[in-house]
């Protein structure tokens, strides 16, 4: 509830070790190979369920592809994965760059006065945007408007709601309590939320051409899978949610941690201004091929992991090994990124932005790479992986290719940030001048 648990988490590895007793029930691990252990495929055993007081503390709300119970998330996941192959994302390529552009177009206009841009609402408009149009059939505006759209804003308010709710399921009757007493103002904002996500699946499911984006593979197999317009919808928010916070938390940190790290910036800069002739030559594809600017994305994850605290698993009836250890039935295990990343144990200077770690530096030759696994590993892993690459790579490379960059003075304690489930990021204000 304080917004602390990243760092809390790191002192308690610190000062007991890999695995913390951090509730009654609930250990925390801290180990590369715990990533297997708890998350990936199981040959004849059960996979560790998510936990239902995290991941559903409503328990009355339709579920989705991230909360759905092992087989319905196996259903769902196979439709879903036809928006997220090699031949989609080439086909929502020029969808994608169209909002690009459009962002580039915006910064140079804001940015001609001379004023500093605030850089982390851009990023945010842009892949609301992105991800708008490739799960509901249209963006927000965002990049238009120069704004947060108001259904954009009652999902970014869910997310401290969210923390709340988490906390309070350790105890129900208070939960109870309190939901009862939701005031009228809040519950018609979230009945207004309803109908206007409820007009926007409908216009989706109007459309009659095919279109190869993120909701058409479930629309396809909606009678088949028993989706109703509230799980085909609970199922586009999700999509939202988790495909754009996410990206643009990453492309704000790397932003920041390049402008306060000059070396780390010019060598991008050089990269990149290097690679390109003309802002035409940078593709999805082209900028697959800089090896630098891969490597202070793969930096960026670590020091800024988007899902920065542990999601908690269940351990099935029987129980599980964990780090060779037996943990009984029940028994809540998670892995919080930020704390893991963190440590020495694992990362030469761990609190320091080395992109050079991710380019085979003998400097960091004892890191545990194998330990970044921002996009976690399994079945349950991030289906949006490529998309979310892509879509950074592009915009970093963008934006680096048309822009000398400086950080405004007051920022330079930025990456100071509360989490509740995101990062509470701060405005990012930066300067930016045209390169001619
Ligand atoms: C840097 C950006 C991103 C990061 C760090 C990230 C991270 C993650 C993580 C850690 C999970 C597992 C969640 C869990 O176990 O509860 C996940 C799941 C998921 N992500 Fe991402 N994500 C990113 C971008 C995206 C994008 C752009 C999309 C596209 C819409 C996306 C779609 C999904 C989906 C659909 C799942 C659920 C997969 C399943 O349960 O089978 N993500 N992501």
């Amino acid at each position: 509830m304080r917004g602390t648990l990243p760092f809390d988490m790191l002192e308690l590895h610190k000062r007991y070790g890999d695995i913390v007793r951090i509730a009654p029930d609930e250990l925390a691990f801290s180990h590369p190979d715990a990533w297997k252990d708890i998350m990936g495929h199981k040959k004849g055993e059960q996979e560790l369920g998510k936990a239902a007081w995290f991941y559903q503390p409503v328990e009355e709300l339709p579920r989705h592809v991230v909360n759905e119970e092992r087989e319905e998330h196996g259903r769902l996941r196979r439709q879903m994965a036809h928006g997220f192959s090699e031949k989609s994302m080439r086909s929502q390529e020029p969808l994608i760059r169209s909002y690009v552009d459009l962002f580039l177009q915006r910064l140079s206009e804001i940015s001609q006065d001379g004023s500093a841009v605030i850089i982390s609402d851009w990023y945010n408009y842009t892949t609301f945007d992105i991800i708008g149009d490739l799960a509901f059939g249209e963006p927000f505006g965002c990049l238009e408007g120069s704004n947060y759209d108001t259904w954009i804003k009652s999902i970014f308010q869910s997310g401290q709601l969210g923390t709340i709710l988490q906390t309070l399921s350790f105890y129900p009757s208070i939960k109870k309590a309190l939901l009862s007493l939701v005031p009228k103002s809040m519950r018609d904002a979230q009945e207004q939320h309803k109908t206007l996500t409820k007009a926007k699946m409908l216009r989706r499911m109007e459309r009659t051409e095919e279109r190869d984006d993120l909701i058409e593979g479930l629309l396809k197999k909606k009678n088949e899978l028993n989706l109703t317009v509230e799980k085909l919808i609970a199922n586009a928010e999700i999509l939202i949610i988790g495909g754009s916070e996410t990206t643009a938390s990453l492309l704000s940190g790397v932003t920041y941690l390049l402008l306060t790290n000059q070396d780390a910036y010019q060598k991008l800069k050089k990269e990149v201004r290097t690679s390109f002739q003309s802002q035409k030559d940078i593709n999805l594809i082209s900028v697959g091929r800089l090896p630098y600017l891969q490597a202070c994305l793969e930096e960026g994850l670590r020091m800024y992991p988007p899902i920065a605290n542990g999601l908690p698993r269940v351990c099935p009836p029987g129980g599980a090994t964990i780090l060779g250890n037996y943990i009984p039935e029940n028994t809540y295990v998670s892995i919080h990124q930020w704390a893991l990343y963190r440590r020495d144990n694992y990362f030469k200077d761990a609190n320091k932005y080395h992109p050079e770690r991710f380019m085979g530096d003998t400097n960091f030759k004892d890191d545990r790479r194998e330990v970044l696994q921002p996009f976690h590993i399994g079945p349950r892993n991030c289906l949006g992986r490529n998309l979310a690459y892509s879509e950074m790579r592009l915009i970093l490379a963008l934006i680096i290719f048309n822009f000398n960059l400086r950080i405004s003075e007051d920022c330079h304690d930025w990456i100071q940030q509360k989490n509740f489930l995101m990062w509470q990021k701060h405005p990012l204000r930066v300067y930016l001048q045209p390169v001619v």
